[in-house]
């Protein structure tokens, strides 16, 4: 009973889904003790600190997982994801790099730039097929 009552840690997250011409930046996670995300493909981003702006969030966590600055846009989307230990709010930002792949590989295990078309090969974490799905 008591279980049932527990509340799932709530975390507020922020993605970078980044362009280049028309081909969008996809990387994967690592292992994690979770299997529902363990090695799946997202977008860069991370949990939003406290007093921090959903901006603030994304520029530190791409500095700090691909060492790398990116430009960002407009909020594409917002989804809420319950996932079996712990619950999500994603904000989704269009955003754009570089021109050449000169960030690094910090905290992922790879990544590829695929086409909207392609998106859909990849093993995403559930929030993400979601976020997706509602990409044009
Ligand atoms: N970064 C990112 N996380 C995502 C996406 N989709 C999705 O379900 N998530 C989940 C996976 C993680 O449980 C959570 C983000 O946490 P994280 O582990 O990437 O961020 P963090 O570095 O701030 O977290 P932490 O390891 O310090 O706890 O959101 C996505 O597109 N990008």
């Amino acid at each position: 009973m008591e279980k049932e009552t527990t509340k799932k840690k709530h975390s507020r997250v922020v993605a970078a889904v980044i362009m280049r011409n028309d081909r969008y930046l996809c990387m994967q996670r690592c292992r994690s003790k979770y299997e529902y995300i363990s090695e799946r493909w997202e977008f860069p981003g991370g949990k939003v600190e406290d007093g921090e702006s959903d901006h603030e969030a994304l520029l530190r966590e791409i500095r700090e997982e691909m060492d790398w600055d990116v430009y960002v846009g407009r909020r594409i989307g917002t989804i809420d994801h319950e996932y079996p230990d712990f619950s999500i709010t994603v904000a989704a930002y269009l955003c754009r790099g570089g021109d050449t792949d000169d960030f690094k590989l910090l905290e992922h295990l790879g990544y590829k730039w695929l086409t909207r078309d392609e998106l859909g090969q990849l093993a995403w974490t559930a929030a993400d097929e979601r976020l997706i799905e509602t990409m044009e």
